[in-house]
């Protein structure tokens, strides 16, 4: 199913939608300077000036959750320095005032006084371009502690993230009063605008994590057409719920009015977050056969297993015993496509992670697993309770993450983010 909109011309729309070109129009205030680029291409083909392509900034919800994913992508998570509300009004403000510059690009700000620092890195030159960022911001449960006087606003479902079973959760890597995920279609642009924000927030923001990861840039370019392939040689993200599908994600996705929670957070979702290790050497010796059970599906196309085609649906009700696809295979335990666990939707938007190597020189190579929801209990928590003990398991070590809450659009130039928490 899609929206209306998308009911037109749906590839060339969604196409276009996707590299920023239909909403970058309006972000920039009139026509679009690359439109006549956009009417020569196809589905696969390579963007000629990937560089101009803008998400819009401005909107009912924010960027960076149902955008098709960039090639590149940082998650960095902050302690606040603020002291107290005003402080916090003055940094959101502050915030959305770069979000909204960085994303929709224009001349590097200059400083010709030597004896001042410049105003700008520099190290995307003259020109900051969109580049396809955006810059998604959500706020930790700490946030709603005793220093804001925020604590009776705190969403209903936004808890500190505890162990599970097979977690070995490094204290350092872990929750946040605030994170940004960070994406683009390249590595400088988000490099850049992490920079950008650190210097214009030293009083206010204090790093106290950051990972950054990638998808190849062949699956990015294709918008959701070609699956991205994880780092244990899987497609990672057939399954998604469509997110052009708009009744869909209102009902799974974004916390809506009929929700129990409180009247500031509609249009903000539920975020969960885990940087989870791979054993990569010990998996790549694994036969391809075992590697399929674990999962469910073939290998190189992604098919569940016993079917043909990528998107296929398994019907577990003709597979009681798990002879096609096993019982403790992920994709079964993730989504037993019962009615009872219709609930327990999420959309998934995982990025790969490469660091180096280990102090016993194993490979450090893992995902950032981001998944967005309308309830954290029903979503995440529900799926990853019954991925408790599952086959991957020998194979996976979640060691990092939180949970937090992506705070609803802005509507215009003349509001900021977080306003309605902040002036609820
Ligand atoms: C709690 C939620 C989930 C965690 C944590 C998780 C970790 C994880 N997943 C993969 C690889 C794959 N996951 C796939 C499907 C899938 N995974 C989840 C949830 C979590 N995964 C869901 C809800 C689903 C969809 C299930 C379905 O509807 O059939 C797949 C198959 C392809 C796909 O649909 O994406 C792969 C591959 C890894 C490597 C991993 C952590 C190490
Ligand atoms: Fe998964």
């Amino acid at each position: 199913m899609s929206n209306q909109q998308d009911d037109a011309q749906p590839a060339r729309r969604r196409l276009l939608k996707g590299l920023g070109l239909l909403g970058g129009a309006a972000a920039l205030g009139g026509g679009c300077p690359f439109h006549a680029a956009a009417e020569s291409f196809s589905p696969g083909t390579v963007t000629p000036n990937a560089r101009q392509q803008v998400q819009p900034f401005y909107g009912q919800h924010q960027a960076g959750i149902i955008t098709p994913q960039q090639a590149s992508m940082m998650l960095v998570a902050f302690d606040l320095l603020a002291s107290d509300k005003a402080d916090l009004q003055r940094l959101f403000r502050l915030l959305t005032q770069r979000i909204a510059f960085l994303t929709t690009g224009g001349p590097a700000p200059v400083v010709t006084n030597p004896q001042l620092p410049p105003m700008d890195s520099g190290i995307l030159g003259a020109q900051i371009a969109p580049d396809n960022l955006t810059i998604t911001v959500s706020v930790g449960t700490s946030l709603f502690d005793e220093r804001f006087g925020l604590a009776a606003h705190k969403p209903k479902k936004l808890q500190v993230m505890t162990r599970f079973p097979n977690d070995s959760l490094d204290a350092n890597q872990c929750h946040g009063d605030l994170l940004l995920q960070i994406c683009a279609n390249t590595q400088d642009t988000v490099i850049h605008a992490l920079r950008d924000i650190i210097k214009h927030t030293p009083d206010l923001l204090g790093v106290r994590w950051r990972r950054e990861g990638f998808i190849s840039d062949h699956a990015a370019r294709s918008l959701g057409q070609e699956t991205p392939i994880n780092l244990l040689g899987f497609k990672d993200g057939s399954a998604n719920p469509d997110s052009h599908d708009a009744a869909l994600m209102k009902q799974m996705l974004w916390v809506t009015d009929d929700q129990d929670e409180p009247a500031w957070a509609r249009n903000g979702s539920y975020q969960a977050v885990r940087i989870i290790s791979f054993h990569v050497e010990m998996w790549d010796r694994t036969p391809l056969g075992e590697q399929e059970t674990i999962f469910g599906r073939e290998k190189l196309s992604g098919v569940p297993l016993g079917m043909k085609h990528e998107r296929d649906v398994p019907d577990y009700s003709r597979d009681p015993d798990g002879e096609v696809i096993a019982l403790d295979a992920h994709i079964r335990l993730a989504n037993p496509r019962t009615p009872e666990t219709d609930s327990s939707l999420m959309l998934r938007r995982g990025y790969s992670y490469s660091a180096g190597i280990s102090a016993s020189g194993q490979l450090e190579m893992g995902l950032l697993f981001v998944c967005y929801q309308h309830d954290l209990e029903k979503g995440f928590i529900t799926v990853q309770n019954r991925l408790n003990g599952e086959a991957l398991e020998e194979y996976i070590r979640p060691i990092g993450g939180g949970y937090f809450y992506v705070l609803p659009g802005v509507a215009d130039e003349h509001h900021y983010l977080a306003q309605s928490l902040l002036e609820a």
